[in-house]
């Protein structure tokens, strides 16, 4: 193991707060919202619609939790029993689910009442298999319908809950039909999944938005049956992406809030409160939706370390290389920046290319070096994945596709290449390592910044509370 990552000091969190740079990451707002939390009744800035707060509080509810409780005994069986099929229980202990997680233990019962959630929680906290456990504690294998949806914002992600959706429900004895679980993700042969959906459709369906409302628009199936719908990265899918027409529709014209069980989740849900009463007055959820905010004092796990080193502009590929010489990690992710639409129309080369160019000449070390962007075609963009899963250390040069939800435990470095465009990415992007929920294994988050950046990272140090040290190379 790397001495550097070894021998790193203790960091102490100590905040830089600061009366005009408030560090709650709950505030953070999407440019149309009003910035200001703490009042009752707000402005938004697009359309001067007044929002009260007061009538969210008296239907919807919080669970906030920051602490774990005294709960070593609590196993995932107990809070699942007869609730989960056996079966299920039987292969979530094989897979080495025994112990819950924070998010596990606050919003499972709740989530098994019926009631719709906002499942709000630490990167890596386990928030699939919370949602998870509750569609199969819903679904009947035996019915040939779809009776969960699983919305994702990307090919990548939606090929991982699919993986872990199959190895759960993976076939039994006792379940003799199996239960079936389709992936209708963008860059898939929608021919083929129309005639499977029409002919024998699955009891779980995990989608990207286009693909999902193409085939609820050409009438290939209802979502009549459907009795859990789950919108993971959900402030993405509002916020960020292109598609947020299309998940309003899905949520309100294809099937109604009233006939199923609504679950969003994420690691992020800027001005949450906004958006809980959102979900009431737009009918995305029922009115006692319930908002399961697990950590809410720390938005990102302690067990990243955070560091920066800064440099010219035209010296970050030799500090990158210095970087990974020191620290050797075992597998990293680093982040680089979208190419502009000027540069594009310029005819230079993506900052990946060029990066992906600089480390196979001079990377002396062994781990493999794979790239990851959305310009990629679905194939080559699965086969990285896919090497990378195959296990061996990894460098995945990615732009911020790889910042959500994706899963790769092994991951014990991230280096921001070029700095994240919003405190939002910040989190995600470091979230990608820490992923093992009860080590206390210490990862390394590096920022690759120029002297005028330096005050854009202390905002996301104010913001999302953590402490950045500097390296001197
Ligand atoms: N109860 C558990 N015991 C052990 N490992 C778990 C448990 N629950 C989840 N995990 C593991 O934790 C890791 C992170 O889980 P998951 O991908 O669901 O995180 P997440 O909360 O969705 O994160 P993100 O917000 O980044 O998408 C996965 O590798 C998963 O297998």
């Amino acid at each position: 193991m790397a001495s550097q990552l070894l021998n790193v000091p203790h960091l102490a969190f100590f905040p830089k707060i600061s009366p005009f740079n408030p560090p709650l990451f709950s505030t953070l707002k999407p440019s149309f919202f009003h910035s200001t939390s703490t009042s009752r009744a707000l402005k938004t800035s697009s359309n001067s619609r007044i929002i009260n707060l007061q009538a969210v509080a008296e239907t919807s509810s919080e669970i906030e939790s920051n602490s774990a409780t005294d709960t070593a005994a609590l196993t995932l069986r107990k809070i699942c029993q007869g609730f989960v099929p056996e079966h299920i229980l039987h292969r979530m202990e094989e897979i080495g689910f025994i112990s819950p997680t924070d998010i596990q233990r606050e919003a499972l019962p709740t989530l098994f009442t019926g009631r719709d959630c906002i499942l709000h929680a630490q990167t890596g906290s386990g928030k699939t298999l919370t949602y998870l456990l509750l569609i199969f504690s819903l679904i009947n294998p035996q019915r040939s319908s779809v009776q969960a949806v699983i919305v994702v914002p990307t090919r990548e992600l939606g090929m991982q809950v699919t993986k872990v959706a199959r190895m759960l429900a993976a076939k039994s004895e006792i379940d003799v039909k199996g239960c079936t679980v389709m992936a209708l993700l963008d860059g898939g042969t929608l021919r083929r999944h129309k005639s499977w959906l029409k002919a024998e459709p699955p009891a779980i369906l995990v989608a990207t938005v286009a693909s999902l409302c193409h085939m609820l628009e050409k009438h290939i199936f209802r979502l009549d049956s459907v009795k859990v719908l789950v919108v993971d990265e959900v402030d993405f899918l509002f916020y960020s992406s292109k598609q947020v027409g299309s998940v309003r529709k899905l949520l309100t014209s294809f099937s109604s809030c009233d006939k199923r069980q609504t679950v969003f989740a994420s690691a992020s849900i800027p001005q949450h409160k906004h958006f809980v009463h959102d979900c009431i007055q737009q009918k995305w959820t029922k009115r006692d939706v319930v908002h399961v905010h697990v950590s809410a004092i720390m938005p990102m796990p302690l067990c990243l370390l955070h560091r920066f080193v800064m440099c010219e502009k035209t010296n970050k590929h030799q500090v990158l290389r210095a970087l990974l010489e020191s620290d050797a990690p075992e597998s990293a992710i680093i982040f680089v920046g979208e190419q502009s639409e000027k540069s594009k129309k310029a005819g230079n080369d993506p900052s990946t290319t060029l990066l992906m160019e600089f480390l196979k000449t001079s990377y002396k070390g062994s781990l493999e070096i794979l790239l990851l962007e959305g310009d990629m075609n679905f194939n080559s963009r699965a086969a990285s994945l896919t090497e990378i899963r195959q296990g061996g250390g990894f460098l995945l040069v990615s732009t911020d596709i790889a910042a959500r939800g994706i899963d790769l435990p092994e991951t014990t470095h991230i280096f921001n290449f070029d700095l994240p465009q919003t405190v939002t990415d910040y989190l995600h992007r470091a979230g990608r390592a820490g992923r093992k929920p009860f080590s206390d294994r210490k990862c390394i988050v590096a920022n690759l910044i120029t002297a005028e950046e330096r005050f854009v990272l202390q905002r996301y140090e104010n913001e999302l509370m953590f402490s950045c040290e500097e390296l001197m190379l």
